[in-house]
């Protein structure tokens, strides 16, 4: 148990900031070429070694002329001059203009000597085959001209230091002859996750191990580039010690801040604390934020090192909240823009752990234009906690409590992250899933009809879809309903002979049952309930003998991938599920679906848009196996 490390003395988020700004990651400034400067900051100011233009450059199409030749010209006394020849735009002029001369000049050439003006060609007409040209127009000096230096006079401050370089600045240099320039360094950021059940992306999961996809290494690589670092992705390390350490270690020698992932918190297998404490300086390790408390600071061979959270959603926001602005800070790169809603808690919220919140949020606005704020917590370890949210709200570490209808301040996750259209919650549908795909910017959460009504009755949701029976009414506007065939999926070619319910509560079959929130799963029990009043037992009687009852699998598909998998010989689905998975179908009964709006969001211009698209041909709902009107 001596290995095992508590977490009593958590330091604040703004102590953690100072730690953290005081590791040295240094990065070195370099040079660039213009065709890779994009995104990158100027180390160093740059100021322009030539004029731009480098000479008198005709701005429009048409004559150079001393302007004091057209002095009184106008529609009703044009001016008569000699045409004495053209200047052509890349070529030396090989005319001179002379008092009551003209040359053709073209935008962009060099004002041949003695013009000091252009009338456009608009203004003039041609005579006398050519050799005269006269003008309508009076022009003074300088007009239509630009002189040398006037866009940047050689010896001028072009850009100051610090300057993010966008396709503008790009341009002045191009402008300048400039063809490389000195930018700050991208601090090269080693990203080692570690656990021994991660395998990256592109390899094969074995599950049966506890193996999961390597999250943290993919987010916080996109993270680092994003604050302009360079990050250097290490295969991943058990929780062997030695292996570790050697990993760091080479991390530490090849970049100027390693990240870690996972290990930190208080299992006797999490080591890297000590990797740090033996072979650098731990200076941090706990930090009263949630998520994210187990993360660690130090120097790791004179290397800065931070340790996140494994859990993905804490790694993250450590990330963003730490790590992001050292990252940016060394790179020269601004702050990004911050947004922030203002909203009402749509529904309350307790927490009381002490430390400073960041609460993952979701809103939906209300047709008065209101937002409402609800937490999307699906924990730490979850992947949709971050993407079914819009924001955090950062709860104070006194505030134990939220009432509903409390106003709170939402950060954006970025300023372009734009709310929903419409807010859908229940059932997990097929079919419905494909009506989302035509809607401009739905979010839908499939938590299951009788979720669905609970939440659709607290006012959150724009719309709910139910299905299956329910004990409560609902004070809704329906947008329109279907039917759904519902039944047993067996294997191809019914290898059990299963053919009605009563099979497999009597056959030992192993089936899998949907969670108990699906109106799939109430329809099921129905159908159990009358079955065990035809036969006078109560419903547990019969339940106790299906095996895999009591384990309800989340999605409509669960069940129909454990039997092609192999791992059960029934489940209950949907015609649609069995036929589009080629597996077998034992019907069941029919089922309704109803989509239902929250009447007082009924105006709503996402719920008008899926009213209409329910109400036209986009979506043909006979088409589907087992779907009828
Ligand atoms: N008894 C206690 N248990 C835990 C405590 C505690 O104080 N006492 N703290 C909890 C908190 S808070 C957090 S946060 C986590 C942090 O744990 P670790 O940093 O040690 O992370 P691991 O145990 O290695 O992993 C946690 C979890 O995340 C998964 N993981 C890890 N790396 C990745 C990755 N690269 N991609 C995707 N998922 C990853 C890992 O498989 C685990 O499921 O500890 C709590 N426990
Ligand atoms: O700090 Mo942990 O991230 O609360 O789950």
């Amino acid at each position: 148990m001596t290995d095992r490390r508590e977490f009593r003395d958590l330091v604040s988020p703004d102590v953690a900031h100072e730690i953290i700004h005081d590791l040295p990651i240094a990065s070195p400034p370099e040079t660039v070429s213009l065709t890779s400067a994009r995104g990158r900051v100027l180390a160093e100011r740059i100021d322009a070694d030539i004029d731009v233009p480098g000479f008198d450059r005709a701005s429009m199409d048409g004559y150079a002329v001393r302007g004091r030749d057209t002095f009184g010209a106008d529609e009703a006394a044009p001016v008569d001059l000699d045409r004495i020849g053209a200047v052509h735009a890349g070529a030396t002029p090989d005319i001179t203009v002379d008092s009551g001369e003209a040359a053709e000049i073209s935008t962009g050439a060099v004002m041949p000597p003695g013009a000091d003006a252009v009338v456009i060609v608009e203004r003039t007409q041609e005579h006398d085959d050519g050799a005269t040209v006269r003008v309508h127009d009076a022009v003074a000096p300088g007009d239509n001209v630009m002189i040398a230096g006037t866009d940047v006079a050689a010896g001028t401050r072009a850009l100051g230091p610090g300057t993010r370089l966008t396709p503008r600045e790009i341009g002045l240099l191009s402008a300048l002859g400039v063809e490389s320039v000195p930018v700050r360094g991208r601090p090269t950021v080693g990203i080692v996750s570690t656990g021994d059940e991660l395998v990256r992306p592109g390899s094969t999961l074995d599950t049966t191990r506890g193996q999961i996809y390597d999250v943290n290494s993919y987010t916080i690589a996109a993270g680092v580039e994003e604050a302009g670092g360079e990050a250097k992705l290490y295969p991943h390390t058990g929780d062997d010690y030695d292996e570790m350490e050697q990993l760091l270690i080479e991390a530490a020698d090849e970049c100027d801040l390693v990240l870690s992932s996972g290990s930190t918190s208080a299992s006797a297998v999490d080591v890297i604390y000590r990797v740090i404490e033996s072979r650098g300086d731990l200076r941090l390790h706990g930090v009263a934020v949630k998520p994210g408390k187990p993360m660690l600071v130090g120097e790791l061979d004179g290397s800065a090192y931070i340790g996140l959270p494994g859990y993905p959603v804490s790694a993250l926001t450590i990330f963003r909240l730490f790590v992001a602005p050292a990252i940016r800070s060394v790179a020269g790169q601004p702050n990004p823009q911050t947004a922030t809603l203002t909203g009402k808690m749509a529904v309350e919220e307790r927490y009381a752990e002490g430390r400073l919140r960041l609460m993952p949020v979701g809103t939906v606005s209300n047709t008065v234009g209101e937002t409402l704020v609800y937490p999307v917590d699906k924990g730490s370890g979850a992947t949709t906690s971050l993407v079914e949210a819009d924001g955090v709200v950062a709860v104070d570490p006194d505030t134990e409590y939220l009432a509903t209808g409390e106003s709170v301040t939402v950060e954006l996750f970025s300023p372009d992250v734009r709310p929903p259209t419409l807010l859908g919650v229940g059932e997990d549908d097929p079919v419905f899933s494909r009506i989302l795909d035509t809607l401009s910017n739905p979010r839908y959460l499939a938590i299951g009809s009788r979720e669905g009504r609970r939440r659709l009755r607290n006012d959150v949701p724009d719309i709910a879809v139910v299905a299956g029976p329910s004990d409560r009414s609902l004070d809704t506007i329906s947008l329109g309903s279907w039917k759904r065939e519902w039944g047993l999926l067996v294997p191809t070619g019914n290898p059990a002979n299963i053919d009605e319910l009563s099979d497999i509560i009597e056959m030992n079959q192993q089936f899998v049952n949907r969670r108990t929130d699906s109106g799939l799963r109430r329809e099921l029990d129905a159908t159990i309930d009358s079955l065990a009043d035809d036969r006078n037992v109560s419903r547990e009687k019969l339940t106790q003998s299906i095996q895999g009852y009591e384990r309800g699998a989340k999605g409509v598909e669960s069940p129909a991938r454990a039997i092609i998998q192999g791992n059960a010989d029934t489940g209950l689905g949907l015609r649609i599920t069995a036929t589009e998975r080629d597996l077998e179908f034992i019907s069941l009964g029919t089922q309704q679906v109803s989509v239902e709006a929250n009447p007082n969001r009924i105006e709503k211009s996402g719920v008008e848009e899926l009213s209409d698209h329910l109400d036209s041909d986009t979506v043909n709902i006979d088409s589907y196996h087992g779907y009828e009107h």
